[in-house]
């Protein structure tokens, strides 16, 4: 999850070219209705129920409302959906999700998806990607973890968040970046007050201390570009999962067949 251009895709993609490197069995879902094309090609993918393309043009939709037609669509579709994953009940998929704040806050589009997939006893982490870049400033910073916040209440599934682009920053600006991978509330604070008015300076400690009860003001950095990087935020995801407790231990595979008869 993350906003509109922040890495989704390719952090899907990134992930499962990590997970076929380390030979794990991993399947894309494209939540997406207007997604144009994948690096790897969707098990699972909304397109083939109804796109975003086909509600503009017939029904005259613009963007963000044939995109909210699309996700309510597919709700009252969710046999559709249930179907689909029947197949996978047993694998580990990656859901590439669109990035509009509304499918998680205004409507309980992307709430209803995760109850689908837990009444089928699919375990969910939730990871929100935020882009470096925007970071630099804080008010910025605020307004992106008020909105992984947001998504992380409404949805109340394991959650982590994540620094997209980290390739894209210079050395200075990383070494700046890494204050905020676990800031001091304090620290962001008065760093805020220091650029607005007193007037808001109840509000950002406030705002501040809001973000420190849920815990969310810890970021995991990620760096397309640097394996160590990708294996960290693969690691807290199957944390978060269990993943590893719930391998069953692999038989080794026989090799050839021993006919007792003869
Ligand atoms: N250098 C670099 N570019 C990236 C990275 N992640 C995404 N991009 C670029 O940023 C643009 C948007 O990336 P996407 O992965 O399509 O972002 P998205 O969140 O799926 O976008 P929407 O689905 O449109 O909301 C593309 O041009 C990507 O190539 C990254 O980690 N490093
Ligand atoms: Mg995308």
């Amino acid at each position: 999850m993350g906003p509109a251009g922040t890495g989704k895709s390719t952090y899907c993609a990134t992930m499962i070219n990590h997970c076929q490197n380390i030979g794990r069995s991993v399947h894309l879902m494209n939540l997406d209705p207007a997604a144009e094309k994948f690096e790897y090609s969707p098990s699972i993918d909304i397109r083939d129920l109804i796109t975003l393309e086909d509600v503009m043009e017939e029904l005259q939709f613009g963007p963000n409302g044939g995109l909210i037609y699309c996700l309510e669509f597919l709700l009252n579709n969710m046999d559709w959906l249930e179907e689909e994953l029947g197949e996978y009940e047993d694998d580990y998929l990656i859901i590439d999700c669109p990035g509009q704040i509304e499918l998680y806050t205004h409507f309980p589009i992307m709430r209803r998806i995760c109850d689908c997939l837990q009444r089928m006893h699919f375990r969910i982490c939730g990871v929100y990607l935020l882009e470096s870049q925007f970071i630099e400033d804080n008010s910025k910073f605020f307004a992106g973890v008020m909105s992984a916040m947001s998504a992380m209440i409404s949805l109340e599934i394991p959650h982590i968040n994540v620094l997209s682009k980290m390739d894209l920053l210079g050395k200075v600006k990383k070494q700046e970046l890494e204050r905020y991978f676990d800031p001091d509330p304090l620290l962001l604070t008065d760093k805020a007050n220091a650029s607005m008015s007193s007037r808001f300076h109840d509000l950002n400690k406030a705002i501040v201390q809001l973000i420190d009860d849920y815990n969310m003001v810890s970021f995991l950095p990620l760096n397309i570009t640097d394996e160590d990087s990708i294996t960290t935020i693969m690691s807290h995801v199957d944390n978060a999962l269990q993943f590893e407790e719930d391998q069953e231990p692999k038989e080794p595979k026989d090799t050839f067949d021993v006919d007792y008869d003869e």
